[in-house]
C-alpha cells in the first residue's frame, strides 16, 4: 500500500523520492509549539519522537502507513526551531557560533490510528566562529528559504559553510532517519527485501 508521509517538508518528500519510494505527502495538521509546550524539559529525542509520532497520528488513514518525522536542534541547554523572521535567523547563527549543533531527528509509522515503529536519530555538526559580516551576507543570500530549516540552514547548499565537521548520517541532517525508515518498511513488506 501506498505510503502516506505526514509532512510539508519538500526535503523529506524529496529524501524519499530519491530513494524510490512510491508515497503521497499530505501536511500532518499539528500544534508543533503547543505539544512542545506541553512536554516542557522532556529529553530532545523524546521530544522530536512526540512531535513525528503526533504527525503520523494526525492524518487519518485507516489502512496505508503514515509516516511523520521531525528534527530540532539543541545548542548547549536551548532548543531552536525554525526561525520565524531573519531576524530570528541571525540570532539563532549568533547562538550556534562556535559550539556543537545536536540535531534530532525522529520518524514515527502509524497504522489504523495507532504508532506501529519510531526511531530517532542525532548529527552533530561543529560550527564555525561566524563573524557579523558573515550572518548577514549568508542571511541575503539564504534568506528567505532558510526559513523552513530548523538549524538555519540547507546542507546540501551554502549551509555546508557554516561547519568545521559534521558527525552522523546525511538524512539526519536532512531531517529524517531515512536508513530506519528504509527499513522498517522493508519489515512491514512495503519495500522489497
Ligand atoms: N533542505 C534542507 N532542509 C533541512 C535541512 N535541515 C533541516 N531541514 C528541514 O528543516 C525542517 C525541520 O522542521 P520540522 O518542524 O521538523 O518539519 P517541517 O518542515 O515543519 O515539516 P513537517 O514534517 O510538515 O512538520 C524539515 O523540513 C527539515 O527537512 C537541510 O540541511 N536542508
Amino acid at each position: 500500500m501506498t505510503l502516506v508521509l505526514a509532512s510539508k517538508s519538500a526535503s523529506r518528500a524529496a529524501m524519499l523520492a530519491a530513494a524510490g519510494v512510491a508515497f503521497e505527502a499530505r501536511p500532518a495538521r499539528v500544534d508543533e509549539r503547543a505539544l512542545e509546550a506541553q512536554l516542557g524539559a522532556a529529553p530532545p529525542d523524546q521530544v522530536a519522537l512526540a512531535l513525528a509520532e503526533a504527525k503520523a497520528l494526525a492524518v487519518a488513514e485507516p489502512e496505508r502507513p503514515v509516516l511523520g518525522s521531525d528534527s530540532l536542534v539543541v545548542v548547549g541547554d536551548r532548543r531552536f526551531d525554525k526561525p520565524a523572521s531573519r531576524e530570528e535567523a541571525a540570532e539563532h547563527l549568533r547562538a550556534f557560533s562556535g559550539r556543537v549543533m545536536h540535531l534530532h531527528s525522529a520518524a514515527a509509522i502509524a497504522r489504523g490510528g495507532s504508532v506501529v515503529w519510531r526511531e530517532t536519530s542525532l548529527a552533530m555538526l561543529h560550527t564555525r566562529k561566524f563573524t557579523e559580516d558573515f550572518i548577514q551576507t549568508y542571511l541575503n543570500t539564504e534568506w528567505p528559504a532558510v526559513s523552513h530549516c530548523v538549524g538555519v540552514f540547507r546542507i546540501e547548499g551554502p549551509g555546508v559553510q557554516l561547519f568545521d565537521r559534521i558527525e552522523g548520517d546525511q538524512f539526519t541532517v536532512l531531517g529524517m532517519p531515512l536508513l530506519a525508515v528504509l527499513g522498517a518498511l522493508r519489515d512491514m513488506g512495503e519495500l522489497p527485501r
